[in-house]
């Protein structure tokens, strides 16, 4: 990786969180090694191996139905994952400092639920909770809700913004400890969408040590980054894989930051990434040659290549060429489960055959090149300085990494790449804190922040505080 970018910030530390994608073809459940998808053992074993790294985070990703591409589901994907808030509420009984981050989209719940789990969540762990807001970026998941009514991509990110301010505001109305008095009823931001939101709730789930849960985000749209920088801690991106990428991603989410009116180191970083390390650098590009081609088999490479196209290519040989014809649909469309909805697709086509033409590939082993460019491979030591000079220069605050194998795919990362960064001063050797809020280096929830500005808070009555929600919803 280059090494041409200045260190902006010469002391800053490596963070990592570990992150399990609801359905996904990144971990190689059919591997002999690997645990179940289902069995609690398999997570308590991976949480238990990131806390003995002292890792900020334990964080489920969210797919309530397994991906398709028109009709056709992709062969490696599994479910079965037990409910991630149910999941981490077990993993908080089995651990003791490590943060417990769920996925919970805003499209098809309702706030004063999700208030509740989310809060409850956060004070049986002792203020370790964190909530991933995604608006869900496909309508299969609607259908399994039975909702129906897929809502446009604007009115999903108005719909995020109400949700997340109404939730805040129950969270917030509450008494404080030893205040007496009645709670106070919340009344929640009237969006007009098809699901009105616009009940009295009360709220039943006190604060916990960290005050709020932490509130990650992940959508990479101009309107999700700006959803973020009006109302997120962390922001779970998709640039994890090149330094120049991540780099151009941090100075345009910074800007927003700050545009929100907030500092902008306000809003942490921390892409999605994968680790593979190996004795020297040759074992370890072998070994990840061998985990793409577990991950990208013939019918996942169809399938890849067919969302691009936007046709079903699964009578195509995975070991011939790419289609002559352009693709039939212009856009990637939102049905398709992708994060890169809206791109264009003959963009991507012309870039995919220009690679394949040059390097000689096939179908799949352009999908396998393609899959290779998602993180970091090396010995321990190269892996330490390559993450240590991503922090450093700005480019994140930490990463998300997912294992490749289940449960033990963290082995390597905690037992080899955290001491490597601890050498370097660059790793903290001891959890300075009990929350996840102090793993993280975060300060106190925004909404408290907003109004002290605005107005004094007068112990107990945070309920009403209607400034956040404003900001959020002329934000979204
Ligand atoms: C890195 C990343 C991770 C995501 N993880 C999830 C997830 O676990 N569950 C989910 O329903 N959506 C997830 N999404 C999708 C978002 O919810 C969002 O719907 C989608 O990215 C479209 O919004 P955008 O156009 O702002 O990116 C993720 C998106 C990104 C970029």
């Amino acid at each position: 990786m280059s090494t041409q970018h200045p260190i902006v910030r010469p002391g800053a530390q490596v963070h990592f969180g570990v992150f399990f994608q609801g359905v996904n073809h990144t971990t190689i459940w059919s591997d002999p090694e690997s645990g179940s998808q289902t069995e609690f053992a398999s997570f308590e074993r991976v949480a238990r191996t990131a806390e003995r790294g002292l890792f900020d985070a334990f964080f489920l990703g969210e797919g309530l139905r397994l991906r398709e591409s028109r009709g056709l589901l992709h062969d490696l994907d599994v479910v079965g994952r037990p409910d991630a808030i149910t999941q981490l509420a077990a993993l908080a009984a089995v651990t003791e400092r490590i943060g417990l981050v769920a996925t919970q989209n805003t499209t098809y719940n309702d706030p004063a639920d999700l208030a509740r789990r989310l809060q409850s969540l956060d004070v049986l762990s002792g203020g370790r909770a964190a909530w991933n807001v995604v608006t869900t970026d496909n309508a299969w998941t609607g259908a399994n809700f039975r909702r129906g009514g897929y809502l446009d991509h604007a009115d999903r990110y108005e719909r995020a913004a109400a949700v997340l301010a109404t939730a805040r505001r129950i969270w917030d109305a509450f008494p404080d400890a030893g205040t007496p008095g009645t709670v106070a009823r919340v009344t929640a931001s009237a969006a007009d969408l098809r699901t009105p939101l616009d009940a009295v709730i009360d709220p039943t789930t006190p604060r916990s040590p960290q005050g709020h849960p932490v509130i990650f985000q992940a959508g990479d749209s101009p309107a999700g980054r700006d959803f973020a920088a009006a109302n997120a801690d962390v922001i779970f991106s998709a640039h994890g894989s090149v330094l120049t990428d991540a780099l151009d991603f941090a100075a345009d989410v910074r800007r927003r930051v700050v545009a929100a009116g907030r500092p902008e180191d306000d809003l942490k970083i921390f892409p999605g990434t994968s680790i593979i390390v190996g004795d020297t650098p040759d074992e370890a590009e072998e070994r990840a040659r061998w985990v793409r081609t577990q991950q990208v088999t013939p019918a996942t490479a169809l399938s890849i290549v067919g969302n691009i196209w936007g046709e079903d290519l699964s009578a195509y040989d995975p070991d011939g060429p790419l289609p002559a014809h352009d693709p039939v649909v212009e856009e990637l469309g939102g049905e398709r489960g992708s994060a890169t909805t809206g791109a264009r697709t003959r963009e991507i086509a012309q870039r995919w055959r220009a690679i394949a033409e040059t390097e000689g590939l096939s179908i799949r082993q352009l999908v396998i090149r393609n899959s290779g460019e998602r993180g970091f491979v090396g010995t321990p030591g190269s892996v330490a300085e390559d993450l240590t000079r991503w922090v450093r220069t700005g480019a994140v605050d930490g990463f998300n990494i997912s294992p490749w194998i289940v449960p033990s795919g963290l082995d390597d990362i905690v037992d080899r790449v955290v001491p490597e960064l601890q050498e370097r001063g660059a790793y903290r050797t001891a959890y300075e804190g009990t929350t996840l809020r102090e793993h993280v280096g975060l300060r106190e929830p925004l909404p408290w922040r907003t109004e002290r500005r605005d107005e004094p808070r007068e112990s107990g009555a945070r309920a009403g505080a209607g400034q956040e929600g404003e900001a959020a919803e002329s934000a979204a």
